[in-house]
């Protein structure tokens, strides 16, 4: 039953979207978004990206170390994740995140017209945020990537798979490839933990239909490569097992980018940002320290 006053009804948990911080996409779908604001005035912006099944609220210690140096921290659950509307972990053209990504951008932009923004985007959202940047780079100062997704894991992706999950798509679209092992994302047992219990976390199989919009990411992405050129921090673990290090690899070799540093964690999983605590002790300093230099040398007011 449509609601007779036309609001904007209730989340996948059933809060109320007018009690919420959200936006209308293109497809009149609300997008729970999250805002972190330093008690200053802010002197940059971070758009952060997250990945598959996951949800923005888990990026909150990123996000209070960004707070710490007066920047604008903004995010918002994909569609089909977290608190936004949409079937779970399913989308029908991967555009669909980009264009949703820029639409917040453009909503943020209005609010801080002079301010620099960074873009920092995990696995999936990594991907996201590559596009995003290919498509606006004139929009960012740099873009931050953690493990993120360029190329298909080689397990889940042989040419075989890939062949079989095409046609699939077409017989089968919501047929399961399978779940994302809670102990792959992390050698740190309480971040295992509070993946697996997170009720905002999708912990469904991948189905064959959104396996194919991923692998038309990865397509985009490697076409998008050589005409990177913003500045790149990237970060990848050598044991991640569910986006492939090379992509990183591949990424650093490929993108025209002057500035552009990549930072490998021996035997680190791939969500570095939730990992043992000298990595993401370590991950998160790189990340000040690099936004930090980037501000100085555009001259952005400094903190007070
Ligand atoms: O903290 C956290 C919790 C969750 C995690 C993020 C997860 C994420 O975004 N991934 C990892 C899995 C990866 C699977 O890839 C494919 C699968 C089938 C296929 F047919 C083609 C591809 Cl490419 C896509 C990117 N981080």
């Amino acid at each position: 039953m449509m609601p007779e006053d036309g609001s904007p009804g209730l989340s996948p948990q059933d809060a109320a979207y007018k009690d919420l911080q959200r936006y209308t996409n293109a497809d009149g779908q609300q997008i729970y978004c999250k805002y972190w604001k330093p008690t200053g005035q802010p002197r940059a912006l971070v758009f952060v990206v997250h990945g598959a099944g996951e949800h923005c609220c888990r990026y909150d210690d990123l996000a209070q170390v960004l707070v710490g140096l007066n920047i604008f921290v903004f995010a918002h659950d994909h569609v089909g994740h977290g608190q936004s509307e949409g079937e779970r972990m399913i989308v029908s053209d991967f555009q669909i995140y980009v264009r949703d990504g820029m639409q917040h951008v453009d909503l943020v932009r209005k609010v801080f017209p002079d301010l620099p923004m960074f873009i920092c985007g995990h696995s999936m959202g990594g991907a996201i945020s590559i596009l995003m940047a290919n498509e606006r780079p004139a929009e960012f100062s740099g873009v931050i990537l953690i493990s993120p997704l360029v190329l298909p894991n080689p397990e889940s992706a042989t040419s075989f798979k890939v062949f079989a999950a095409k046609i699939l798509n077409h017989l089968l679209p919501n047929l399961s490839l399978g779940c994302i092992d809670p102990n792959s994302v992390s050698r740190n047992k309480q971040e295992v933990e509070s993946y697996a219990t997170d009720p905002l976390v999708y912990h469904g199989g991948m189905k064959v239909c959104f396996g194919v919009q991923l692998l038309n990411a990865t397509a985009l992405v490697e076409k998008a490569l050589p005409h990177f050129k913003l500045p790149l921090l990237l970060f990848h673990g050598t044991a991640d097992k569910l986006c492939d290090i090379r992509g990183s690899q591949l990424m650093m070799d490929t993108v025209p980018s002057e500035d552009k540093t990549l930072k490998i964690y021996d035997k680190g999983f791939h969500a570095l940002h939730k990992e043992l605590p000298e990595v993401t002790s370590s991950v998160f300093q790189e990340v000040e320290r690099w936004i930090l230099q980037r501000l100085e040398a555009t001259g952005a007011a400094p903190s007070n």
